[in-house]
């Protein structure tokens, strides 16, 4: 028996496989083989037990065929592997060498899981009990469940969590629930740490963008057990987030905003729920063959390589707030007597190269990552932590140039047409005015799927919204959250 002194060998023994003495390695970059099968400890394994005089080693194989997992070509399936060492001592070895090893890997050990039951097809208590739920078991972590009751009820709890219990949330969801878990984090007075914790999403909602993204980057389907596995691996990466503020209330996006055709599709089609997933299609062409414009101006700071779009302009800087060091340390915002967290990056909004388009507009998108939806690739070249937005600008276009360009929405080569602008910004201003064929109907504002702003005369315009209809400041911050991820 060989306890790594030999190159490449963490560890190389006898063992009892299936009754049958056959040797067994587990070496340093994570292969563990035998005479008739080998798993690469990183990709495939997810945790072991000890049965008796027997380690088990539970795993997840891609069969190459059969049975598909929720849509996904790959077929993945848990498996497991037994062996028995010859020994006592030789079992506590083999079961300290593979801790070893799988600790080395940065997994999570505790995960806070927030599942909505009640988001897009009402399908995540299923998902999370096929998917999730076996394989964190499988990986031996430790899952703290809480299902969401009502809305902002998810932000509500991360609001109170007690962090340091955990190593990531996991939300089994819509990208809606992530958005309030980032909103959550952010309102802590102690937001500087808490929005380090790394958050993952398991799709299951109707609009599952982040997860589209992070998973189609590297060319994997947009599957629950795809998504579960990149949670189980541990690997991180950072996320931009921007903040949209109108005075002192702030909503914290980590998506996209919309305002214009694409908001007016998105929340108006929700009168057409009962025709599902079509809604959205007939609904984007009937506005299309009706076409409105919207009055209004937006500003921006271009990243660099951007700077021809628009016109040179200046942009006021509208700090009415003053933040102060409490005495635990923590940053903290008191407007009014009120404590609050995070309050936006930290930004002369003078001394920037400002650039400024009229109106009127068919259509103003920001988005901060590819996949505004499964089959939304909005914008091609948005970066997870790049620290810009991707500004998708329409402000004329002929009735058939718009259908060829929604057509090609799902591949992102709409970005393409002569009527789209492209370019990435830092920070941004809208000033949403009235459409243009009618001074008494203002539009919609879409941020992450909710309506942050809704104007006069629009759908359901007498709702409450946590935003008015007027001037809106966005800016990024770069990397402020982090995401699980499979890269
Ligand atoms: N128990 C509940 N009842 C009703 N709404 C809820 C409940 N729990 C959460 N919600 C709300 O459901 C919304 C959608 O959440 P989720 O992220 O799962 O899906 P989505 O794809 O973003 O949206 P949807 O599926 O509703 O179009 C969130 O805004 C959340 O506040």
């Amino acid at each position: 028996m060989d306890q790594g002194g030999a190159a490449e060998s963490l560890l190389s023994d006898r063992v009892k496989i299936n009754g049958v003495v056959k040797p067994l390695i587990l070496t340093a970059d994570g292969q563990f083989r035998w005479s008739d099968g080998c798993l690469a400890v990183e990709k495939q394994v997810l945790g072991f037990s000890v049965e008796g005089s027997k380690i088990k080693v539970r795993a997840i194989v891609d069969t190459g065929a059969g049975i598909c997992c929720a849509g996904s070509e790959v077929a993945l399936v848990r498996k497991s592997f037994t062996f028995q060492p010859l020994s006592d001592d030789l079992l506590s070895l083999w079961c300290e060498k593979l801790q070893n090893y799988l600790d080395s890997l940065g997994r999570p050990k505790r995960l806070f899981v927030i599942v909505n039951p009640y988001g897009g097809t009402k399908s995540a208590s299923k998902v999370f009990l096929d998917f999730v739920k076996p394989l964190l078991e499988d990986a031996n972590i430790e899952i703290t469940l809480q299902e969401t009751r009502y809305q902002l009820h998810a932000k509500e709890i991360v609001h109170s969590l007690e962090l340091p219990k955990y190593d990531g949330i996991v939300c089994v969801s819509g990208d809606g629930i992530l958005v309030e878990v980032v909103n959550g984090l952010l309102e802590r007075g102690d937001w500087k740490t808490a929005i380090k914790m790394p958050l993952g999403v398991v799709p299951a909602g109707t609009g599952n963008g982040m997860a589209k993204s992070l998973l189609d980057s590297i060319g994997e389907l947009c599957t629950p057990i795809n998504a579960i596995l990149a949670i189980i691996r541990g690997h991180k990466c950072s996320l931009d987030v921007a903040t949209m503020s109108q005075g002192d209330t702030k909503f914290f996006s980590v998506l996209m905003l919309a305002w214009g055709l694409v908001a007016d599709i998105d929340i108006e089609s929700e009168k057409y729920r009962w025709m599902g997933s079509a809604r959205l299609d007939f609904y984007a062409i009937k506005r299309i063959f009706s076409l409105r414009k919207y009055n209004g101006c937006i500003k921006f700071v271009p990243a660099p390589g951007y700077e021809a779009c628009g016109e040179p302009t200046s942009a006021e800087g509208e700090s009415t707030s003053e933040v102060i060091s409490s005495e635990d340390g923590s940053d903290k915002l008191l407007v009014n007597g009120r404590q609050y967290g995070y309050q936006g990056a930290d930004f002369d909004m003078k001394n920037l190269n400002w650039r400024k388009v009229d109106g009127p507009f068919v259509s103003i998108w920001l988005h901060n990552v590819p996949w505004g939806g499964e089959d939304t690739m909005a914008a091609p070249d948005a970066k997870f932590s790049d620290g810009y937005l991707d500004l998708i600008m329409i402000k004329d276009c002929t009735k058939l140039g718009l259908l060829a360009l929604m057509s090609e929405l799902n591949n992102g080569c709409h970005v393409k047409s002569p009527y789209v602008q492209y370019i990435k910004v830092k920070a941004f201003i809208l000033e949403p005015g009235t459409r243009n064929d009618n001074p008494l109907k203002e539009g919609i504002i879409d941020v992450d799927g909710e309506v942050l702003a809704r104007g006069k005369g629009t759908y359901k315009c007498d709702e409450k919204t946590l935003m008015a209809y007027e001037k809106l400041h966005i800016n990024v911050d770069q990397g402020l959250a982090t995401l699980f991820c499979p890269f």
